[in-house]
Order: C-alpha cells, then structure tokens, then sequence
C-alpha cells in the first residue's frame, strides 16, 4: 500500500471554483437553472469525483471546467488562470471511446501529435509505454472495430493520459463497460494515476467507483444541482480491486446512498448504522 507521503509529487494544477452557477437559455424568458452556485477547491494532484442523480449537472460542471460552456456566474481558475476559452493543458474523456474507425490503436493516441502539432517521436515513445502498462501492445496496430469495447476504452483512457496533461476531466467513462472489465479499467486508471499524479475530475454514476478511486466525493442534489457533500476519502492506495468487503469502504458508500435515500433519488435501501461514516 502507498502511504499519501510516498506519493509521485503532482504534475497536476489547482482548480477553483468559486460561486459557480449555470442557467440555459438566459435571455429567452424561459432561463432553466441547471446548476446553483457552487465553490469548491480542487489542489493539485487532487483525484475528484462527483456524484449525483442523472440531469443534476454533472456534465455542465465539467464542461465549464474545460472552457467548453460558459458559466452563467462566478469564476472558474486552473492553474492560477481564469478559464475563459477551452482549456489546452487537459486531457478529456467520455463514455463513448470516441475512437476514429480508420485509424489504428496507436494512430488513434497519436492523433494528438497532428491536433497539437506535438513531437511525434517523443510522443510514440510515451504512447508505447502506456500500451504496455495497460497490456494492450498487442492492440496497437488495431482498429477499433477489431477490438472489444473494454480494449477499446482503455485505448481511449491512453489518448486521454498520453500527453500528460496536468488536469484529466472523465464524464462517465466506464459508463458502457461490463461489471468485470470495469473493474479492470478502472484499477489501471488508479495505477496510471498514481504515477504522475494530475488533477482529476471524474464523474460516476456508480458511488463505489467513486470511493474505488478517489481523495474525495462531492454529492450533488438533483436538480437543480448543488453540492450537498464533501467527502474525504481516507483508503491507502493502491486499493483492492474488489472493495465490498471491507467495512471502512462500506461506511462510505453508505453515507453517499443515505443522500441519495434522503433526496428520494434512491428508494428502500436498509444499511446498518454502525458502519456508517459520519
Ligand atoms: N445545452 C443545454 N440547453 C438546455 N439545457 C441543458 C443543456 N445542457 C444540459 N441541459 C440541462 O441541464 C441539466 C443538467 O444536465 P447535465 O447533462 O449536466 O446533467 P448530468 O448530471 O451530467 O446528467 P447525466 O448523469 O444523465 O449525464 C439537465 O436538465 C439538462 O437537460
């Protein structure tokens, strides 16, 4: 287990979000408020992830965050800069692979060297080490139609890693995976994190990816969306594949699922009280 001091020093940048509010449609008559203010500090090398019922805004948050949808209030700083166009410095991710057909495995990683105008030989370099540390060497001369959706998705998570960005925003990535491969991915995105350590803004339906993963939690109200709660996550890393068993796991997925109970987002669940993290 990796204690929080023996930890790569971050090659990830602060993220601050401060009184951060989004309505569509202003101007129209008819503004629909997607999100309430929200203020939340992100320090470097922090890995987030946010949680909350489906249309509460998580996606909006992490648009805004990239520089790819203003927000309607208040001020979003990455690395000290006040975000007021796409973010270059960031590598995103979506639960669509969103790989090219006509390009293989690799070429589809190395499209950044033509989109960023990056060094194609240092970034192969960099692409070759990730296939291997994901034991996908044999996929790279793929193409995606002749590769499984996990496989797929982990050439994505690569295309997102290989310019080592210093903040990585993921919307639901594992969304379209079976329960197994799941697992797998979402264990190598631990390893892979850890090694670098950038700032990440992961957005999950499944609280136990979420505890799986990160430093901590943030828990959104339905919508409009604000964040009800903060939580730490104080688990060594790197943590087990399979969590369920351990209680300390356990008390906080508990503590999230009673939000969801209590906000009528979840309905029926029996937990017991002594596990649970207040
Ligand atoms: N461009 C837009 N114009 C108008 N409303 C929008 C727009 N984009 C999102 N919304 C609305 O804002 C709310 C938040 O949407 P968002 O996609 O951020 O939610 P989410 O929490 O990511 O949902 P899910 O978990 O289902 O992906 C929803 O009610 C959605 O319909």
């Amino acid at each position: 287990m990796t204690a929080q001091s023996d930890m790569a020093t971050p090659s990830g940048v602060p993220i601050t979000i401060s009184n951060v509010s989004k309505a569509f449609g202003e101007g129209t008559g008819k503004p629909f408020q997607a999100l309430k203010p929200i203020d939340v500090t992100i320090p470097a090398g922090e890995f987030i992830s946010v949680v909350g019922a489906s249309g509460c805004g998580k996606s909006t948050l992490m648009l805004m965050v990239a520089g790819l949808l203003k927000h309607t209030t208040g001020e979003i700083m990455v690395a000290g800069r006040a975000v007021r166009e796409p973010v270059t410095d960031v590598g995103i991710a979506f639960q669509d692979h969103l790989l090219l057909d006509f390009r293989t495995a690799f070429e589809n990683v190395m499209l950044h060297a033509d989109i960023r105008k990056m060094d194609r030989a240092k970034l192969a370099v960099r692409a070759k080490e990730l296939f291997a540390q994901l034991r996908l060497e044999h996929a790279m001369n793929k193409y995606p139609r002749q590769l499984s959706g996990g496989m797929r998705q982990r050439v994505s998570l690569i295309r997102t890693l290989v310019h080592d960005p210093s903040v990585i925003l993921m919307d639901e990535p594992f969304g379209a995976l079976d329960a197994l491969t799941r697992l797998q991915v979402r264990t190598d995105l631990e390893t892979l994190w850890l090694r670098r350590r950038p700032t990440v803004v992961f957005i999950t339906h499944s609280v136990e990816e979420a505890v799986g993963l990160s430093d901590r939690i943030l828990v959104m109200s339905p919508s409009p969306g604000e964040v009800i709660d903060d939580i730490k996550v104080d688990l060594p890393r790197p943590r087990p594949i399979v969590l369920g068993d351990a209680p300390e796991f356990g008390a906080y997925v508990d503590r999230i699922h009673r939000h969801f109970e209590r906000l009528g987002v979840l309905h029926g669940i029996t937990m017991p009280q002594a596990t649970a993290v207040q």
